[in-house]
């Protein structure tokens, strides 16, 4: 899909295609697409960081608060979205060790209960050995900064799944 088909889209099918770029946060597509003609695919993840960015923390937490946990209830009862899905399967969360399970579980309870937004890492950039170590270190930072590495790694998943959605042929439609 080349930058000219996106925009050419309807608010509608731009969020339906980009809807999941900030997982389940449809907001931030309909949002940026006011911004179109974009100029390339940069042009348009500028648009979304710009966007996060300029939200306020609570604002910024609520996107945080739309991630599923890694490796916790969405994915073991198969309620995943599509991309996270396909994220956590590529990390190997979804063939952990009951041990291992129960494990990377008490460390996300114990983050959430902490910082109350759940711990989020960019999987693809990730296996299960440096996950469980990002994990483990990133329970000890003070919480503006850890709001700030987490906003970090949403924007890291976000930049990979653009890039997926240009670079593959994407939907058959366009
Ligand atoms: N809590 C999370 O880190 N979730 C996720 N990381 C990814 O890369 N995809 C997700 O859904």
């Amino acid at each position: 899909m080349d930058i000219s088909a996106v925009n050419s889209l309807s608010y509608e099918e731009f969020v339906e295609i980009f809807g999941n770029v900030v997982e389940k946060c449809p907001l931030v597509a309909a949002t940026v697409w006011s911004q179109r003609p974009f100029s390339s695919i940069s042009d348009i993840e500028t648009a979304i960081t710009d966007f996060i960015d300029g939200l306020p923390n609570a604002g910024k937490e609520g996107i945080l608060r739309c991630h599923p946990d890694l490796a916790g209830w969405d994915l073991q009862r198969g309620m995943l979205t599509p991309e996270s899905q396909a994220e956590q399967s590529h990390a190997g969360l979804t063939q952990l060790e009951p041990a291992e399970a129960a494990h990377i579980s008490a460390l996300n309870t114990q983050y959430k209960q902490h910082f109350g937004f759940p711990f989020i890492i960019c999987a693809r950039m990730n296996d299960k050995p440096t996950i469980l170590l990002q994990l483990h270190q990133r329970l000890s930072n003070k919480p503006a900064h850890e709001l700030v590495r987490a906003i970090q790694e949403v924007k890291r998943i976000c930049h990979l799944r653009l890039h997926g959605l240009m670079c593959h042929s994407g939907p058959s439609h366009l």
